[in-house]
C-alpha cells in the first residue's frame, strides 16, 4: 500500500500524524508529518470541512521530525485551523557515492531542486516531489483546500519556500520564511549544492534562486514575511537577506524583513516567532479560525 500511518497522536486538540509512502519522483520511501486541527468536524458531526493548508520545508540536516517536535506550531495550527504538512529534506535509503559524507549536500540537503547531474538526477527530484507529487497525495488523505495554500520554511527550507512559492504563485498564494538562504548563487551552501545537483552552467541555477527569480519578474500576490535572527552564525556568509529585500524593493514585490537582535539560527528562534507566521498566512489566505 502506498500510504502507511507510522503514528497519530493528539496535540492541542488536533492530531499530529507521521506517515510513509512510496514516492515516484524520488524513487524511495518518504516520511512526512501532517497535523490536522480539531476544527475538522465536531465529534459526532459527519460533515467534513475543507481546511487551508501550509507546507513547511525544513533546513539542512533535518527530517520531518525537527519542526514537528521542536517548533510548537500545533497550537497555532489548531488556533487558526490550518492543516500543516512537513516533508523530509531529501530522498532516503540510497547509498550514492558521498551521499552521507557532508551535512550540506546529499542526504538531508536536497535543496528543493530537480537534479540534472548523475548520479543525483535519478532520485534528487525534491522540487517535483513538493510541487507535483505531494499535493494530490495530501488531498487524497486529508480534507485540504488547496485554493487556500501557503508555504514557509527555514534556512534551506526558507529558500525552498521562496523559490517554490515565487514560481507557482497560483498554487501557493502566501509565502513566509525563517532565516532563508535568499541568494544561493551567491553563497557557499548554494554554490556547492547547485554545482553538484545542476552542474556548472549557472543559467540553470537561476530558477532556484529567490533573488534571481524576483529580478527575472516572478512575484507573489501578497507581501512575503521573513524573520531572521540577528545573532545567527550563518547570517553574513550564507543567508544575506538584504540581497532579497533590495531586489524586492527594486521590482516592487512587497516584503517584510524583521531582524530580531540576539536570536540565532535554531528552533528556539523559530518557535519564538512561529505564531506570527500563522497570523501572516491566515491574513493572506483570508481564513477564519
Ligand atoms: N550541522 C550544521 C548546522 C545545520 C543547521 O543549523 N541546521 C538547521 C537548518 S539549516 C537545523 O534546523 N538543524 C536541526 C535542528 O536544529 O533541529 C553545523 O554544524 O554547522
Amino acid at each position: 500500500m502506498n500510504w502507511q500511518t507510522i503514528s497519530e497522536q493528539k496535540s492541542f486538540g488536533g492530531t499530529q500524524g507521521v506517515y510513509r509512502h512510496n514516492a515516484s519522483t524520488t524513487r524511495c520511501e518518504m516520511e512526512l508529518s501532517v497535523y490536522v486541527p480539531h476544527t475538522q468536524g465536531a465529534e459526532g458531526d459527519s460533515t467534513s470541512k475543507q481546511l487551508p493548508v501550509l507546507y513547511y520545508l525544513s533546513g539542512l540536516t533535518c527530517t520531518q521530525e525537527n519542526v514537528t517536535t521542536k517548533a510548537g506550531f500545533q497550537q497555532f495550527a489548531n488556533e487558526f485551523g490550518f492543516i500543516v504538512v512537513c516533508p523530509d529534506t531529501s530522498p532516503r535509503g540510497s547509498e550514492l557515492p558521498g551521499e552521507h559524507d557532508s551535512y550540506d549536500f546529499g542526504s538531508g540537503a536536497g535543496f528543493y531542486v530537480n537534479a540534472t547531474q548523475p548520479p543525483w538526477s535519478a532520485q534528487y527530484q525534491m522540487y517535483d516531489y513538493i510541487v507535483k507529487e505531494l499535493p494530490p497525495l495530501i488531498e487524497q488523505h486529508f480534507p485540504v483546500d488547496h485554493k487556500r495554500c501557503g508555504i514557509f520554511g527555514h534556512s534551506m527550507g526558507g529558500h525552498g519556500a521562496l523559490t517554490i512559492g515565487l514560481r507557482n504563485p497560483e498554487q501557493y498564494q502566501s509565502i513566509s520564511a525563517f532565516s532563508p538562504i535568499v541568494a544561493p548563487m551567491q553563497c557557499p551552501w548554494g554554490q556547492k549544492a547547485f554545482s553538484g545537483y545542476l552542474g556548472s552552467e549557472q543559467t540553470s541555477w537561476q530558477q532556484y534562486d529567490a533573488t534571481a527569480l524576483i529580478n527575472n519578474g516572478h512575484r507573489s500576490s501578497h507581501a512575503i514575511l521573513i524573520d531572521q535572527g540577528g545573532s545567527d552564525n550563518f547570517l553574513a556568509e550564507q543567508l544575506k537577506p538584504e540581497l532579497f529585500t533590495q531586489a524586492c524593493e527594486e521590482k516592487n514585490q512587497p516584503v517584510t524583513l524583521r531582524v530580531h537582535p540576539g536570536y540565532d539560527h535554531s528552533y528556539y528562534f523559530i518557535s519564538s516567532f512561529m505564531r506570527d507566521h500563522f497570523v501572516h498566512h491566515a491574513a493572506n489566505l483570508n481564513t477564519k479560525n
